[in-house]
């Protein structure tokens, strides 16, 4: 197996590989392009058009996700998988993943689309190389263009895969990227309806991707479940810009809305749901759900809705859970 194939290896140890080019088992060309950066090319004549940027690591705790894209990197250093799609596979918060925590310093995840303008932080520097390695990515037209910026929970779900689609003025989601997501095994699909500073909101707003944050499921105690497995042989049919052949169920991807986001003001912020508590969990009207200072606080007043992302441990100013609710 070529050393590049190593990619996490390569990463997570901070080295530098001495030959910056290689061939995979089955001829396509794999680029070093940056630390925990690859390019990889189809062989000659192989290429369908497409453009595909799979990334994980934003939260270097998220360790599902980067096992996911390690195992796909391997499979096409060994020749198992064929690229032929123009591939940007990033592992995207080093130091972060060294430590094995959500973040260093800044949140990587809310520093893209610019906003990491002016700052002199490494997430920030980060952000900026992560753009611009894109930029370059994506720089031929007329090709397909998809990004699946892959994260994980780190809770249990009541969906236990979903996806969350960026807000980009005009977008509509085609039918094609919602049984692509079905094929993978994603059970729900939560719409954002302002712009963000995510990963995915940038490649789907300044270069019109496909772009989606995709939650895989949680692997408690190394279990693995089966939706994971689905989740990388769709991954594999992307790279090998293959349809699938497998017959999925059409329509049983669950849509949400943000209704409410619940937001941490001050230190005497109060999060008042159980810790262990599902994503999606319903949550009924009347429901206390959080409490800040000034007689702030957050009680369910829509119908249906569920709680997302319920997380105490944020810095002041920044989302402490989201308030969903289905879309019709
Ligand atoms: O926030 C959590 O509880 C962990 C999961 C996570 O990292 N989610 C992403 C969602 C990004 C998006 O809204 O597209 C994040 O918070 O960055
Ligand atoms: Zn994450």
């Amino acid at each position: 197996m070529p050393v590049l194939a190593q990619l996490l290896e390569l990463t997570l140890s901070g080295r530098e590989p001495d030959e910056k080019i290689q061939f995979s088992a089955s001829g396509a060309k794999l680029e070093w392009l940056a630390e925990g950066v690859m390019q990889v090319s189809p062989p000659q004549g192989q290429d369908k058009g497409l453009d595909l940027v799979l990334s994980a690591g934003v939260h270097g705790c998220e360790v599902v996700p980067i096992k996911l894209l390690d195992s796909l990197i391997k499979a096409i250093g060994r020749g198992e998988v064929h690229p032929r799609a123009r591939l940007l596979l990033m592992f995207c918060n080093p130091p972060a993943m060294r430590q094995g925590v959500r973040r260093v310093g800044q949140d990587l995840n809310r520093l893209f689309c610019g906003k990491h303008a002016g700052g002199e932080s490494d997430e920030a520097r980060r952000a900026s190389e992560l753009e611009a390695l894109v930029a370059a990515f994506f720089d031929e037209p007329d090709r397909r263009r998809w990004h699946y910026d892959l994260h994980s929970a780190m809770r249990a779900s009541k969906l236990p895969q979903f996806a969350i689609s960026p807000w980009v003025p005009g977008r509509e989601i085609t039918s094609e990227s919602l049984r692509r997501l079905e094929q993978a095994a994603v059970d729900g699909l939560l719409l954002q309806h302002k712009p963000s500073g995510t990963f995915s909101a940038h490649t789907a707003a300044r270069h019109q991707a496909e772009a989606f944050t995709l939650e895989v499921a949680e692997a408690p105690d190394d279990t693995w479940p089966a939706c994971l497995d689905e989740l990388l042989q769709a991954a594999r049919d992307w790279i090998e810009a293959v349809e699938p052949v497998r017959i999925g169920q059409s329509g049983s991807l669950m849509k949400f809305r943000l209704a409410r986001e619940i937001v941490k003001y001050s230190e005497h912020f109060s999060l008042l749901l159980p810790a262990d508590i599902e994503n999606f969990t319903p949550i009924p009207p009347g429901m206390l759900l959080a409490e800040d200072e000034n007689g702030l606080s957050w009680v369910v007043e829509e119908r249906d809705a569920r709680i997302l992302f319920p997380m105490m441990d944020v810095a002041i100013g920044e989302r402490a859970g989201l308030i969903v609710v289905p879309l019709d």
